[in-house]
């Protein structure tokens, strides 16, 4: 009965549809689905613990839909899923959902020393005892595709793993270098990856987890040409260089990417300063949060948003980004 296909139970075409929409193909799948909404108690977001953005945001990164990160390298995405990634394997009394996670590490940013670096500072009645500490950061589980098909293995992998083993939160960082296929050997490809955007939507609706994906700007100069921001430690000239007309920035996946997700953060520099803006939500008004990177990890500066208007709300601003995306001293690995 368990392995009896959908399309063999007798059900209206349209309703067959809708679960074939969302990749639920047999009875065993459709009834796990059954199972993880009606356990679904908790509140439905992952609490960023920035007050602030969680009130903007009803409570936080919301379950079941794409969350997307974007900005200028060195902003501070990656540092952000970290925090992200920290919380949902925290304990609930703690403010966390004491559940694992799957992280899809692209560019090999991940790094489990900073992620307790950041337990340590934050919860440190937790991560002061070793096996505590050991414990939270085992249950991150990284995985570092090198390829695209690669990827699409991992994505189709993970499908069922989503469902069994307590994942309370899906991070891909990032899916931009997906599409050129910087991350991988030989020459960049420009790729596309409507199979996949379509795929993360069904995987966050199905499991009902927050999805969080990161995504890079690039520039589109008047001839149109696009030149890609990911790696700034191989130019010769600087990001700020290359972003002093910071208007022609866009987000690096294009539109169909951005009809997926349902929440867009745009995090951005203006004038020296870190800002998170709420660009894209179904309830959140268009607010940005100066915001700075600690040893503690990413801290709202403000929890008063500030409100926009007009071109404000989409434009990604890069001024004055060289000065704070290097700090003094620590190792970033
Ligand atoms: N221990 C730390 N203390 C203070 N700031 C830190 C620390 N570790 C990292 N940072 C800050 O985080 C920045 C890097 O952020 P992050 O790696 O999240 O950028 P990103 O937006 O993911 O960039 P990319 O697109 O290149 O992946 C550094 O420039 C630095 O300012």
């Amino acid at each position: 009965m368990a392995n009896k296909q959908i399309s063999q139970m007798g059900l209206p075409k349209s309703i067959a549809n809708v679960f074939a929409a969302r990749n639920v193909f047999t009875a065993k799948a459709l009834s796990l689905m059954e199972l993880r909404v009606q356990n679904e108690h908790l509140a439905g977001h992952l609490p960023t613990h920035m007050k602030g953005l969680d009130e903007a945001l009803c409570g936080g990164i919301p379950f079941g839909v794409l969350t997307e990160l974007v900005g200028p390298a060195g902003i501070g995405k990656t540092q952000f899923c970290l925090k992200l990634s920290l919380l949902a394997s925290l304990p609930a009394n703690y403010g966390g959902l004491d559940g694992h996670v799957i992280y899809i590490d692209v560019e090999s940013k991940f790094s489990s020393r900073r992620l307790i670096e950041i337990g340590v500072k934050s919860f440190p009645e937790i991560f002061h005892r070793k096996e505590m500490a050991q414990e939270m950061a085992g249950r991150i589980h990284v995985l570092r595709p090198a390829s695209l098909s690669e990827f699409t293995e991992s994505l189709q992998q993970i499908k069922v793993s989503l469902l069994q083993n307590q994942v309370k939160l899906l991070v891909i960082d990032s899916m931009a270098a997906l599409v050129t296929g910087e991350f991988e050997h030989g020459a960049p490809r420009q790729k596309t990856l409507g199979w996949h955007v379509s795929f993360i939507k069904s995987l966050a609706e199905f499991s009902r987890i927050p999805v969080v994906v990161t995504n890079q700007v690039r520039s589109q100069s008047r001839d149109e040409t696009c030149h890609y921001f990911f790696q700034v430690q191989s130019w010769n000239e600087t990001i700020e260089d290359r972003t002093r007309h910071d208007s022609h920035l866009v987000a690096a996946l294009g539109i169909n990417w951005a009809h997926a997700v349902t929440i867009r953060l745009v995090l951005e520099a203006k004038s020296g300063q870190r800002f998170i803006k709420v660009a894209k939500s179904p309830i959140a008004p268009p607010l940005a949060f100066p915001f700075n990177i600690t040893s503690s990890g990413i801290l709202l500066l403000s929890d008063d948003g500030i409100e926009l208007t007009g071109p404000d709300i989409n434009t990604i601003h890069c001024q004055g980004h060289n000065d704070i995306i290097n700090f003094g001293g620590e190792s970033l690995q």
